[in-house]
C-alpha cells in the first residue's frame, strides 16, 4: 500500500495551502518571537521581555523556529482534510460527538447543527478535538478513521506541549516565579482537557453571512491557558484591540500564533490579557475553499487550583495580596467544563457581548461592551 493510500482503501490527498489575500486589510501588530533564542541565557531573557510586551498589549504573539518542520505540519493538514471529506454520517454518529451537556469538548462537533444569533443561518464550523494520548483518556472519544494516524498525531501533540512548556517557562520568569511554576501545571502526561484540533469553516453565501454580520466564530476569549494556532493564510481571525477596534491577525510563514486564555489570565491576576477575538467572513479572494485550521489548546491540569500565583511582581503591583487566601479555589477541570457547557450547550450561538460567566470567584466577559 503506497504512502498515500490509507487503510480505508482511499487516497489521502495533499492539502494545498491557500494563497495570502491581496486585500489591504487592517492588520494587528502581533509581535513575532524567535523561539530558537530559548536555548541561550541571554536569548531567554530577551524573549521574556518581548513576551511581556505582547501579553500586556494584545495577549497574542507569533513564534518562529519552534522545531516543527513544514512536512510535519503539512501532514496534519492532509489528515485533517481527509477526515472532513468522509461522508457526513460517518463523522456524526452520536458516539463520536462532543458531549456538550457535560462540557466535554473531545470528539466531533458537527457542521450546520446550530443556528447563529437567532437567525435561520447555520453554524459553518466542523471540528475534531483529540484528547491527549494518555492512559487516563482511554475511555474518551476516538474516531476509528484516525486509527492508522494516531502515532503521528500523538507525536505532533506531544511536540506542541513541548513548545507550550517553553512559553510557560518564559511566563514564570516574567512573573518571577520558579521556572516550572506553570509548566508543572500543564504536563502532557497529567490529566487535563488539552486537545489538538482540526477545524474547518465552510464558506456561506454572502446573503447568509450578511444576516449574521459576517460572523464565522463569535467574539470570545479562549477557555484554557494557552492556544497554539499554526499560522493560516485565510484571513478572518480578528482581535479586539485595547482601543476597541477589530484588527486581523496576520499570517507568519512557518510560525505558530499563540494567545493567552482565561486560566492564564486568572493565574496572573489579569496581568496577562486573555484577549477577545472572533472570526469573520474572509475577503473575496479567499472564499473558494474551506478554511482549514490546526490548533493545540492547552488547558489547565484537571486538579490544579486556578487562583492568582504568588508572584513577587504581581504583589509589588498590588494585583495579588501578600497573604492571599482562597477558601475554595476552582480546579482546572471545573472551570473548563463549566465554560464549555455554558458556551456550547445551546441550539443557537447567540451574541455574548457584555455577558458575564462565573464559576466560584472566577469571572470573565467574552466581549466587554
Ligand atoms: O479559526 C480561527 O482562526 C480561530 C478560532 C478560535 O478562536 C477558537 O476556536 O477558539
Ligand atoms: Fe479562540
Amino acid at each position: 500500500m503506497g504512502d498515500n493510500i490509507n487503510s480505508h482503501g482511499t487516497e489521502l490527498p495533499t492539502w494545498h495551502r491557500p494563497a495570502k489575500t491581496t486585500y489591504d486589510l487592517p492588520w494587528a501588530d502581533i509581535k513575532v518571537l524567535d523561539l530558537g533564542k530559548f536555548e541561550t541565557t541571554s536569548g531567554k531573557a530577551e524573549l521574556v521581555e518581548e513576551l511581556r510586551d505582547a501579553v500586556l498589549t494584545t495577549g497574542f504573539f507569533s513564534l518562529t523556529d519552534t522545531g516543527f518542520s513544514a512536512e510535519e505540519v503539512q501532514r496534519q493538514y492532509d489528515i485533517a482534510q481527509g477526515f472532513f471529506a468522509i461522508p457526513q454520517e460517518a463523522k456524526s454518529r452520536p458516539e463520536y460527538k462532543c458531549d456538550f451537556t457535560v462540557g466535554n469538548y473531545f470528539g466531533y462537533r458537527e457542521i450546520f447543527e446550530k443556528t447563529i444569533m437567532g437567525t435561520n443561518v447555520r453554524d459553518n464550523v466542523e471540528l475534531y478535538n483529540f484528547a491527549k494520548f494518555t492512559p487516563h483518556n482511554e475511555s474518551e472519544i476516538r474516531h476509528p478513521w484516525f486509527d492508522q494516524y494516531n502515532a503521528e498525531i500523538e507525536a505532533f501533540s506531544r511536540k506542541a506541549v513541548d513548545v507550550a512548556g517553553k512559553v510557560f517557562e518564559l511566563f514564570a520568569l516574567m512573573l518571577e516565579l520558579p521556572p516550572d511554576y506553570f509548566s508543572s501545571r500543564h504536563r502532557y502526561d497529567a490529566p487535563s482537557d488539552d486537545h489538538l484540533r482540526y477545524m474547518s469553516y465552510r464558506p456561506r453565501s454572502a446573503e447568509d453571512d450578511a444576516k449574521v454580520q459576517d460572523t464565522w466564530s463569535r467574539a470570545h476569549t479562549d477557555f484554557g491557558s494557552l492556544t497554539l494556532l499554526w499560522s493560516q493564510n485565510v484571513a478572518g481571525l480578528q482581535i479586539k484591540t485595547s482601543s476597541g477596534e477589530w484588527r486581523y491577525v496576520p499570517p507568519v510563514d512557518g510560525g505558530i500564533v499563540c494567545n493567552v486564555g482565561d486560566t492564564m489570565g486568572f493565574w496572573s491576576a489579569s496581568y496577562m490579557k486573555s484577549t477577545t477575538h472572533r472570526v469573520v467572513r474572509p475577503p473575496a479572494d479567499q472564499l473558494d475553499g474551506n478554511r482549514l485550521g490546526l490548533f493545540y489548546f492547552v488547558r489547565p491540569g484537571n486538579d490544579v487550583d486556578i487562583k492568582p500565583a504568588p508572584s513577587p511582581l504581581l504583589k509589588r503591583l498590588g494585583l495579588v495580596a501578600e497573604n492571599q487566601e482562597d477558601a475554595a479555589p476552582v480546579t482546572g477541570l471545573q472551570y473548563v467544563r463549566e465554560r464549555v457547557k455554558n458556551y456550547h450547550n445551546h441550539s443557537d450561538y447567540g451574541n455574548r457581548k457584555g455577558q458575564h460567566f462565573q464559576v466560584g470567584g472566577l469571572k470573565i466577559v467574552d466581549e466587554a461592551e
